[in-house]
């Protein structure tokens, strides 16, 4: 539709003016007088008495204590703090304005009165009521095909009634034949053809003459009966096709409207069965959520206060011990001191008394010289041991979930797993002394302690051999995390390796700890890649749901290890010694 033209400006002229008011009343506010639109300010909003107005007038209307008072009957209608935004726009309107806009306007038009006329054809209003030739105050109901006039039954009876008129062939007024349509070059012949040709598909109608004479001659050519016939019947699909599209759509805009609503929540007005109407708040979606993230850290806040606590009670614990150690020296310091000073005191006495007393106080100096001695050889031994203590320093580091670690180092468990011969023992010399050694196979276990960053890894490597499996289980408890390791050149017992893993990830003491799997020995031609390995044992769904990670590695030259221990550190420690001095 162009700007300029109008609804109405759609509906077939030869309508009756009566209808074409009506119809104009309906799509027009009663404010403001003007048309509504599909959008924007002129679409129409209903209010809760059923009257609809168009969105600008609505806007200048009062509102009072959120309430609007209908122009036409004065019923209120509430709005909210929404205002007029609130208002449902009045969407059967609108279709209706779709409709027509679309051209399919049958089903809101059929006809309430039996003078309404539908030509099946065209499938538009074709008039409302046509009048009777000889009486203007009759509607024409019949069609002579002899005298070519419009008559009423009455009329058709009383000017056909001598024996030559009765004859006179009447047909019911909807048969009634369209007018031909005349030729503009030959205006005494007809348009009845119809021209096929590509280049004359903006002006195909033609007459016999243009046809046969004129400029479609020798164009291939239909019946324009036919064509038209064909064309209409194209058209009603496209219409039809169309009409069941546009229900889709308002079908899905009032989908989408709903579920923004039902997303944002607000204000529904209900009315009870007497009729009151009240207002009521409901939530949306959105602040359901809102709410559930609200709860999720209003948990996660208690839950970190608690853990706060719990490290602040241990940190107390750690520095009153520290102090009491402390003082508990300082007092020893204090008697040591007064004694020494005790035991000069009488040295010096006897250094300023004459030979004779010197010599009588032989034995006592000299017992006082052996308990110097050994006093301080003690008091050595208790400073070196002591200056730990005496550093002021009070490292502290906290594990992922949360708990203090007070000291130099965290020490973490780890247990070294995977078949004999994989590089378990080799791994673990490697990482110990940093030597590639040719160990005898394991019989029982090593443990070695590792250090590495702030963390001191206790290190279990436990035999391989298929007998010695079932002892696997001993080492689990407190373990923070297993160390799988895989020969990499050793394919054939990929389904081995893979069965061992997949019993200890359902092991329940191993639950928490993290995994890393060693595709060890890719120093050595052959060695499967750590991808394939990966794939081959179907790492992301067996380790699925825990913190795991598979990394390439070589005892030989150590590579792959420093990567793997930071992971785990990562894996364990939240963050790194917080040292205070
Ligand atoms: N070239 C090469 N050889 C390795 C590597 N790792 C281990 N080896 C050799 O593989 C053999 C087996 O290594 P071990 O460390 O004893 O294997 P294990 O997993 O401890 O075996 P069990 O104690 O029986 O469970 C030894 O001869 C190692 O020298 C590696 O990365 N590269
Ligand atoms: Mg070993």
């Amino acid at each position: 539709m162009t700007s300029s033209s109008t609804f109405l400006d759609l509906l077939p002229r030869k309508r009756h003016r009566s209808t074409e008011n009506r119809l104009l009343s309906v799509l027009e506010c009663g404010v403001c007088g003007e048309q509504f639109s599909l959008s924007g300010d002129k679409v129409p909003r209903l209010l809760l008495c059923g009257h609809s107005f168009c969105h600008d007038c609505l806007t200048r209307l009062p509102i009072q204590a959120g309430s609007l008072v209908c122009p036409m009957d004065r019923q209120i209608t509430d709005v909210g703090s929404g205002g007029v935004w609130s208002l449902k726009k009045n969407f059967a309107l609108i279709e209706l304005m779709e409709k027509l806009q679309l051209g399919g306007i049958t089903h809101v038009f059929q006809p309430s009165t039996s003078h309404k006329n539908l030509d099946s054809d065209t499938n538009v209003l074709v008039s409302e009521a046509t009048c009777c030739d000889e009486d203007d105050s009759h509607v024409a109901t019949l069609y002579c095909l002899v005298c070519c006039t419009n008559l009423c039954q009455n009329c058709s009876a009383s000017t056909h009634s001598t024996r030559t008129l009765s004859k006179h062939k009447r047909i019911d007024l909807k048969d009634k034949p369209s007018q031909p349509t005349m030729c503009p070059l030959h205006q005494t012949h007809a348009l009845e053809f119809a021209c096929l040709q590509e280049e004359c598909r903006f002006s195909p109608a033609m007459c016999y003459l243009c046809k046969e004479h004129g400029k479609h001659k020798g164009h291939k050519h239909n019946l324009l009966e036919n064509e038209v016939r064909s064309t209409r019947a194209v058209a009603r699909e496209a219409a039809e096709r169309a009409g069941a599209f546009l229900s889709q759509v308002n079908e899905h805009a009032a989908k989408t409207a709903d579920a923004i609503e039902r997303v944002e929540g607000g204000i529904r007005l209900f009315s009870d069965q007497g009729g009151v109407v009240s207002r009521q708040q409901y939530t949306g979606t959105a602040e359901s959520a809102r709410a559930c993230v609200r709860e999720y850290f209003t948990r996660l806040r208690e839950t970190l206060a608690a853990q706060e606590e719990v490290a602040i009670t241990t940190l107390d614990s750690h520095v009153q011990s520290r102090v009491t150690a402390l003082r508990r020296m300082h007092d020893d310091a204090t008697a040591l001191r007064s004694q020494i000073s005790a035991a000069l005191g009488h040295c010096n006495n006897v250094l300023r008394q004459n030979d004779c007393t010197v010599l009588a106080a032989r034995s006592e100096v000299e017992a006082l010289d052996h308990m110097f001695d050994q006093q301080q050889r003690q008091f050595s031994e208790q400073t070196s041991a002591a200056s730990d203590a005496l550093d002021p320093a009070i490292p502290v580091t906290f594990t992922k979930d949360n708990r203090i670690h007070i000291g130099r180092k965290l020490e973490i468990r780890v247990v070294t797993l995977g078949l004999d011969g994989a590089g378990k023992t080799t791994l673990l010399f490697k990482l110990k002394q940093d030597e590639f050694m040719q160990p005898i196979p394991t019989i029982g276990f090593n443990v070695e302690t590792v250090d590495f960053r702030n963390l001191r890894y206790t290190v279990w490597d436990v035999g391989g051999k298929h007998k010695l499996r079932p002892l696997w289980k001993h080492y689990y408890l407190n373990t923070q995390a297993v160390l799988f390791v895989v020969d990499s050149c050793d394919s054939d017992r990929f389904v081995e390796a893979h069965a061992e893993l997949a019993k200890l990830m359902c092991e329940k003491d191993l639950r928490d700890a993290a995994l890393l799997v060693l595709a060890n020995k890719q120093d050595l031609p052959g060695a499967v890649p750590c991808d394939e390995l990966i794939a081959r044992l179907n790492l992301h769904k067996l380790c699925c749901g825990r913190s795991w990670k598979a990394l390439p590695c070589d005892a030989s030259s150590g590579a792959g290890l420093e990567e793997g221990l930071l992971w785990l550190s990562r894996q364990l420690v939240a963050a790194g010694v917080l040292e205070v001095v």
